[in-house]
């Protein structure tokens, strides 16, 4: 699938870039990313349409990204959607004006639609997501006023006879309700694209990608956790390379009961797979003891599945490539990409990565969120088991273990979070719930069991609902239903004797405790 068929999206440094590229491929359409300044913009735009994205700077500001003229993005007719800071930049470029906002605006907002290709079907009155501190208060000549919020800020802007838009909120954000009917509208009435991109193009691609990266005769180690995301990948790898492809699942001491047993019997047994087991528990609990700070721990997780991995590449001719599971969610909390973004934790296969990483990356899926990376799993014909597995991270229970780890701690943790997940598959509740686990914190408390005074540790039960990890809410479970998982874990785990329900959302929490 080529560019000139679909949406060309340049990046000015926000949160959500990734996330309108989402929603165009949700809409069947082929789109790439590009960072403002590509150098690529230099030979022109060849493209149905183009997206500007948000950003953190302001257009008055010097050394603020501007719009690359060399693209010739003006002259050549090309329909144009800029978002938030796009927008601005665009009124900024065409002689409107763009200042300060006298009220900040973020988060929810009301605005006031005019009829307008680009609100077309959308109710006069309808709710969006703000996060802006700028605003556009005068549009260039040709530009109409098309939405303003009730304080009279100018929500959108359209030319329609250029074909450019500009609109002040996240369209590509879950939140704006009307959202993906706007981007809709840009990208099918305005830029008139078809819908004809789907996921097994994105299969394609990928196996190219691999094949041309990997050369003729180079060899790949791919980390296999048996999560959905390295599944994923392995199946990708194995469509592109099927017999220089070498799989490994690193036991780190730190996963879920019988996980490593149950991966290998799905992988070696049904798909034939070239699987290696490690068995690294002590090399990680050892370098793990006495432990206590999140971040520390997950960059000593992140270099000792490197070494792993670098032992058995050792074993192998040419395997210079490690494949991994990365999505872009762990890409943008872990590090600034392309704009600058804050570190909220460092995922242990992106952030925790030691700086002398002998490997060349293959990370297939490190632009997709979770949700696109399961109907990607079904085009690949992996089994709903598979695909619909709550995700488990690559640091386990060491980020679910506040404080110290110890065998004690695992083994009290391993037995409880065994407990909620059977109740919730017995409840018919696991597929309703996005994550679930169970997190061992470092506070005892008392108890009186069997008339004996207990004092021993607190255990939390957190539940989400999400579709991407990027945002999440607490899953609604019955108290009774809480009530009766407490019950089982208390009764029959020794060492925990309070069970509490994790009610925050994301933001303000993250998914996991650490
Ligand atoms: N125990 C492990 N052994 C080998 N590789 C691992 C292990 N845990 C994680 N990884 C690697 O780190 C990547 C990121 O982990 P992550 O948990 O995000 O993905 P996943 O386990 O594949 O999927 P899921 O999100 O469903 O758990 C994995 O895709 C895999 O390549
Ligand atoms: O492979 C991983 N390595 C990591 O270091 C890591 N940290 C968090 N997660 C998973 O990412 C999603 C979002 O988690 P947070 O809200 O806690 O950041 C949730 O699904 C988390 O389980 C990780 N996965
Ligand atoms: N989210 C954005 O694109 C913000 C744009 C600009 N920095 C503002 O605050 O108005
Ligand atoms: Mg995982």
């Amino acid at each position: 699938m080529e560019l000139s068929h679909g949406i060309l999206i340049l990046d000015y440094g926000s949160q959500y870039t990734l996330l309108i590229a989402r929603k165009v491929r949700e809409l069947g359409v082929y789109c790439e990313v590009w960072p403002c300044n590509d150098e690529r913009l230099n030979q022109g735009i060849d493209a149905k349409g183009v997206i500007l994205s948000g950003g953190p700077a302001s257009v008055h500001v010097e050394g603020a990204p501007s719009l690359d003229l060399r693209s010739g993005i003006l002259e050549k007719e090309i329909p144009v959607l800029g978002v938030c800071y796009g927008m601005q930049l665009l009124a900024h470029t065409l002689g409107g004006k763009v200042e300060s906002a006298r009220v900040r605006e973020y988060g929810r907002a009301e605005i006031q639609v005019s009829p307008n290709t680009i609100f077309d079907g959308v109710e006069t009155t309808t709710t969006v997501w703000m996060s802006h501190g700028d605003e556009v208060t005068k549009v260039p000549d040709g530009f109409a006023v098309v939405a303003q919020t009730h304080n009279g800020v100018v929500a959108a802007m359209a030319n329609d006879s250029r074909r450019i838009y500009g609109v002040q909120f996240h369209p590509e954000v879950s939140h704006s309700v009307e959202g993906l009917r706007i981007l809709s509208n840009f990208v099918f009435s305005a830029a008139e694209c078809v819908a004809d991109w789907n996921m097994h193009d994105f299969i394609e691609a990928s196996v190219d990608t691999i094949r041309s990266q990997v050369g003729a005769a180079g060899r790949v180690i791919c980390g296999l956790s048996g999560g959905v995301d390295s599944s994923v990948v392995a199946a990708l790898l194995h469509r592109a390379i099927p017999d220089r492809l070498t799989c490994v699942l690193v036991d780190n001491g730190l996963l879920r009961h019988q996980e490593a047993e149950n991966v290998q019997e799905v992988f070696e047994g049904h798909f034939g797979v070239d699987l290696r087991v490690v068995d690294a528990k002590r090399h990680f609990l050892d370098r793990l003891a006495g432990v206590t700070d999140p971040e520390k721990k997950r960059k000593i997780i992140g270099e000792v599945f490197i070494r792993e991995f670098e032992k058995v590449a050792a074993e192998i001719e040419d395997a210079k490539f490690l494949a991994q599971g990365t999505l872009y969610p762990d890409v943008i909390e872990s590090v600034s990409i392309r704009g600058p973004s804050a570190t909220i934790k460092s995922h242990h296969n992106v952030g925790g990565l030691p700086e002398d990483l002998g490997f060349d990356l293959i990370e297939p899926l490190r632009e997709l969120f979770k949700d696109e990376v399961r109907v990607l799993g079904r085009a690949l014909g992996l089994p709903p088991h598979m695909v619909d597995r709550h995700p488990f991270p690559g640091p386990g229970l060491a980020v679910r273990i506040l404080g110290e780890i110890t065998e004690e701690r695992l083994s009290i943790l391993r037995q409880s979070d065994k407990i909620f997940i059977e109740a919730l598959r017995e409840e018919n509740l696991y597929h309703e719930i996005w994550q679930a686990f169970a997190v061992l914190l470092p506070v005892k408390t008392v108890g009186v069991m069997g008339d004996q005074r207990t004092y021993e540790d607190t255990l939390v039960l957190r539940a989400v609902t999400s579709e991407d990890g990027m945002t999440a809410d607490r899953a609604n479970l019955s108290v009774e239903f809480l009530g009766r998982v407490s019950d089982r874990i208390i009764n029959s785990v020794r060492g925990v004797n309070r069970v509490v329900y994790d009610v925050t959302s994301k933001p303000p929490g993250t998914i996991e405790w650490e």
